[in-house]
Formats: C-alpha cells, structure tokens, sequence
C-alpha cells in the first residue's frame, strides 16, 4: 500500500510499516525548546525524576521571544536555560543569534527525513525541507527529553497542488495566505498537509520555510513542502510520497489566479484579496518572524524602499530572523538601503510578532506585519489591529502610510 511522507517517515522511526490513523512509539531525531517554553520543559524533566538528557547532542535550547530580556523574571529564566544547557551540555542559541526555527535549518539540525519535536507550534516550519517536526507541549517534550522516544498518531494528509507561474508582486506569503483563507484555522486540524505542484518545487528555501510555518495556522500536524526543486548545501535524498498514497482531500490551486492575499483582523484566515480591502491608514509597519524575516523577504522590501523614505507616519521595524540573515543583509547592502528608508532594526528574535517586547502597538493603531498571527492582543495591545501581509506588502504601506496593492507599484 502507498504511503503519504508522514507515514513514510513515521513507520522508519517507529521500526514498523504504519499508516494514517495507527498510533505509535517513534524514536527523535532532535528536541528543541525556546524561552518561552524551555523552563516549564526542564521543570517537567526534573519532576520525572530526569538527570541526564536522552542524548545531549539531539537538542537546542534558543533564547528567541524575549530576547534580550526585557525584565528581571525574564532574565532568571534565560539564566536558568543556560545553567541547564551548560550541565547537559547542550547546544543553547543565545540573546541575537536567531529565532529557533531559522536556526534549526540553518544549523542543519534538522535535515529531510528526520523526525523532530518542538516546543513551539510553529516547528512545522522545518516541513520546508521534508523534516515531519511538530509543536508539542513542554511535557511531552520534557518525556522525549528523558526517553529519546514519544507517541503519535499517525495523521491523515491533505495534498495541495498549486501549479503555474506566479504573478509578478506575488510571493511565498500570497500563496500561504491563500490556502489558508480556503483550508481555514481549523480545516486541518490534526492532519498533515502535503504541498506539491510546479509552483513549488520553483521555490527557494526562503519561500518554503514560509509556507511550511504557517500549516499550523490552519491546525495541522505538519506541513511537507514535496523536496523536488529543492537545493541544500548538503546531499539528501529526497522526501516524496508514493504515486498510490491515500489523502484524507486533494486541492488543486492555479498559482496564476493568486493576486495579492492579506489576513485582515483578528485571523489569519480571514484572508482577502488585496482589490478587496480599503487603502487604510496604517501607524506601524513589522518585517520579522520565522514566516517572513530571511534574507529575501528584506530584499523584496528594500526592492520597494531604494532610495525612498517611508511615510513620516509610519514606524518601520524590521527583526531579522537570525545573525546570519542580519550579516548577510549588512554585506550586500540591504541594511544600508532600509535604514536610510527610515527602518529600525531590532535584535534577531521573535520580539513583535508575539508582543513581548520591542514594537508593542497603541490603541486603535493600525500595524501591517509578515508574521502569522493576527489574533487580537498577539503584538501586545488587545486595542490594535494587525493585518498580515508578504514583506512586499508590508514595505508597500510603509512607504504610503496605508495599504495600497504592492503589485501596482
Ligand atoms: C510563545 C510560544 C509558545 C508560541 C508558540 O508555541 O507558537 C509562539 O512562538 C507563537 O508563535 O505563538
Ligand atoms: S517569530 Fe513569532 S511565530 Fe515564530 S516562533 Fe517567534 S513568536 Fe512564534
């Protein structure tokens, strides 16, 4: 019988042939916890009795949401993750290093293939390239800490074939957003999502990390980008289903029907047409995250700012999702071209997109953002209203002061 990449990946880990609705002890490949998460994770660790991790080389503690901290609880935390790194010995990312998920893939941590588990829901972004990694809770994870092994039941999978060339001002973001305005927040609840087609097996790493991340945003498991196309800095075999697998329901999209797509407030999924919306007035613009703060997001941004100066306004702030892309950007002058646009740069972290710290909107404010989440409060400030766009978008309305169709420009 055909199997579909979770199961495929599922029954290597668990020794055994599994298909979807089978439930199963599987072996990890890595762990990882964020500050978030990581002190309630060795708590948990430590009232199991644990003394020593599985294995100290197969897990990653990142200080990433509150980063630097912004107030003394926040460091205690932050110090005891390191005491706990440095006793396990293992690896801990540090204040400006990166958000966890882009670290993961950059530091080939996660690789195709491997099973890994996270302490964040947005760990299926490592789906980008064929990793089946998914959010769990602190004591699940503190369990695979102790054991190297959980359980799962083996999803079902939504397979979605988007085909054909994109239209030109249409990215990544447009595409995610897209399925998620037609799946909805709950339409994948449980399940895994397999996205295949032309369109993306074109994409760059950037772009697939991008819609990997957001699969949770319609409540999947996971979400597989099909490896064809893809190009690492390393060999790996490629990560595809069976031509005879069996999926739970097959979506075909048209990637020429796409325009523009924006997640108006308060949910991702409550997703229109750019042609759709007012040219509303905007107070802050937010470029970061782990959907959208690589490289070629603060290039398609800087595309639209070169040699402009955003609306006097608006509040630009831009959040690189690590060290490596902020370093990148300085050597190949994309910093330069946004500072003097008016961008502020902020520490490599997660910071605005979940309202720790750094960039909390005021009341009735209106913030444009490459994030995920658009829930009321997310940012910080149950009184504003965040609507999701691509970093086209996003450096679109900061250059106008409201919302305008970045393909018109
Ligand atoms: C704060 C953390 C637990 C949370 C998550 O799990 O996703 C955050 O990263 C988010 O994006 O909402
Ligand atoms: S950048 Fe945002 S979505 Fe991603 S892990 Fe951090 S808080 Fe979560």
């Amino acid at each position: 019988m055909g199997q579909t990449i979770i199961e495929k990946i599922v029954s290597i880990h668990a020794d055994k042939e599994v298909f979807a609705g089978e439930l199963t002890v599987v072996n990890v490949d890595f762990l990882m916890a964020s500050d978030t998460t990581a002190p309630l994770a060795i708590k948990a660790f430590q009232n199991m009795g644990g003394v020593q991790i599985f294995n100290a080389s197969k897990m990653a503690l990142v200080i990433d949401h509150a980063s630097p901290a912004p107030n003394q609880r926040i460091a205690s935390l932050h110090d005891m993750m390191r005491e706990f790194a440095n006793e396990q010995n293992i690896k801990l990312y540090d204040v400006g290093d990166g958000i966890c998920h882009q670290l993961m893939i950059e530091n080939e941590h996660a690789k195709p293939g491997q099973l890994i588990l996270g302490a964040d829901s947005h760990t299926c972004t490592y789906g980008a390239i064929g990793t089946f990694s998914t959010g769990v809770g602190s004591t699940d994870l503190a369990g695979a800490m102790l054991t190297g092994q959980t359980w799962i039941k083996v999803p079902e999978t939504i397979l979605i074939n988007i085909n054909g060339p994109l239209q030109p001002g249409v990215s990544a973001k447009d595409i995610v957003l897209y399925v998620v305005g037609i799946v909805g927040i709950q339409g994948a609840t449980y399940d895994a999502i397999e996205y295949a087609g032309s369109t993306m097996s074109d994409l760059s790493l950037d772009s697939r990390m991008t819609i990997a991340s957001m699969s949770i945003e319609m409540g999947a498991k996971a979400g597989f980008i099909h490896t064809t196309g893809l190009e690492l800095a390393y060999a790996f075999e490629h990560v595809l289903p069976d031509a005879s697998a069996t999926y739970k329901r097959v979506i075909d999209i048209d990637a020429s029907q796409i325009t523009s797509q924006v997640a108006i407030p308060h949910s991702p999924d409550n997703v229109k047409s750019i042609e759709e919306i007012d040219e509303i007035e905007i107070n802050q613009a937010f470029i970061g995250s782990c959907t959208n703060g690589r490289l070629e997001d603060l290039h398609a941004a800087a595309n639209i700012l070169k040699d402009q100066r955003v609306h006097p306004k608006v509040r630009l702030i831009i959040a690189p999702a690590s060290r490596k892309v902020f370093l990148d950007a300085v050597k190949d002058g994309t910093v330069e071209i946004l500072t003097n646009a008016g961008a502020t740069f902020l520490p490599s972290g997660c910071g605005p997109c979940v309202g720790t710290h750094l960039g909390v909107p005021g009341n009735n404010e209106v913030i444009v953002s490459s994030t995920n989440r658009n829930f009321q409060g997310r940012m910080g400030n149950r009184e504003s209203n965040i609507y999701l766009g691509s970093p086209a978008f996003v450096a679109t309305a900061a250059l106008h002061g409201k919302i305008k169709n970045p393909q018109l420009i």
